[in-house]
């Protein structure tokens, strides 16, 4: 069965904002380089198209996988590392990249662990923001690519019940 899926951001509309990050990024890191940390599985088809349009800086990427939500449409609010990292972080710039941040849960959880490996520095870069929905009060959040209503959104790497994360924009669905 396929669902009612209306456009809440085009692909246009990613590609630009996505764009406008990886410049930001390249000027901000600017001699330096930058350890990109994806969250899976979420977080890839952002990761991939920020990466491309960070420029002149050297890049390296590592992958996470953590689970808070299994096929769960709110947050359980218990956080456990599935995949962890293949290298250490310490002494790099590290940004971890999200495609959203809800109730902040995993965030706060991933942010606290990955200060204990040393890294030079860490942000926060996610693709969407629902501040609406924010539980925890101790994730800073330094790059966002859009902030949107307290809405169930999918696509773009986006689950509903591990479905429609090819969709090439964010959608919202008719429940
Ligand atoms: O701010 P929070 O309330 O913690 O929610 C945000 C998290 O939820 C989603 O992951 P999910 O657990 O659905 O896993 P997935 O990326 O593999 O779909 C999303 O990718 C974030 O990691
Ligand atoms: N697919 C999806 N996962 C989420 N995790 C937290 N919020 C959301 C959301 O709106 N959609």
């Amino acid at each position: 069965m396929m669902h009612n899926i209306q456009t809440l951001i085009s692909a246009e509309e990613l590609n630009a904002r996505t764009a406008e990050l990886g410049k930001q990024i390249s000027e901000d890191y600017k001699g330096k380089e930058v350890h990109l940390i994806c969250v899976l599985k979420g977080g890839v088809m952002f990761m991939v198209d920020l990466s491309k349009q960070i420029q002149d800086i050297p890049v390296t990427m590592d992958f996470m996988a953590v689970s808070s939500y299994g096929n769960e449409v709110s947050s359980s609010g218990v956080v456990k590392i599935v995949k962890d990292l293949d290298e250490s972080i310490e002494g790099k710039e590290v940004i971890i990249v999200e495609d959203i941040i809800d109730s902040g849960r995993t965030l706060s959880y991933l942010v606290n662990i990955l200060k204990d490996r040393k890294p030079n520095s860490i942000k926060i870069c996610t693709l969407l923001d629902k501040p609406d929905r924010r539980v925890v009060d101790d994730v800073q959040v330094d790059y966002t690519g859009f902030t949107i209503p307290d809405k169930f959104v999918l696509g773009y790497g986006l689950d509903y019940l591990q479905r429609y994360r090819n969709l090439p924009y964010i959608g919202t669905m008719d429940s």
